[in-house]
């Protein structure tokens, strides 16, 4: 599995955090940034990740900004991606087994370090069940290939 991870300047140390956990899970990972000093847009780190998910040079992304909402809007914009907003366990469980997720955002300003890795971890850990979900998907991609 190949991951990329990016954040705006509101989630720099959480990103580093899941950096830390994807080297300890052997997760191959990139890791665009950003790395600056002072504000940044979100747009300009979750759309280009989005977009290396979403041709499949990465099989996954999480995105940071300071409450998560940003980016996931942003990704969402992104044809083929699907960017779940997550803050707690049972989310980061069912949007993979029933969303087939392929991006979580999270908001570095609304949890902490120890439950984004819990996320984070549950996330990458957790299949797709399909069936009646894959139907659901294909609703939404029908739609969006219009
Ligand atoms: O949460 C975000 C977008 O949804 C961003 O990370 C920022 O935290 C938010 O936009 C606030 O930006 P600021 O320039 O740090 O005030």
């Amino acid at each position: 599995m190949k991951v990329i991870i990016a954040s705006d300047h509101g989630g720099i140390e959480l990103r580093k955090e899941i950096g830390e956990l994807l080297n300890e899970m052997n997760i191959e990972f990139e890791d665009i940034g950003c790395d600056c000093e002072g504000s940044v847009d979100y747009p300009d780190y979750g759309i280009p990740a989005a977009e290396r998910v979403a041709s499949g040079e990465f099989d996954k992304g999480i995105l940071i900004c300071g409450t998560g909402i940003g980016m996931s809007i942003a990704a969402n914009k992104v044809k083929g991606i699907r960017a779940a907003l997550v803050h707690d366990i049972f989310s980061a469980k069912a949007t993979r087994e029933h969303n087939d997720s392929n991006m979580i955002t999270m908001g570095a300003r609304v949890i902490g370090p120890g439950l984004a890795r819990e996320i984070a971890k549950t996330w990458l850990e957790t299949d797709f069940q399909g069936g009646r979900h894959a139907n659901r998907i294909g609703k939404v991609s029908e739609y969006e290939s219009k």
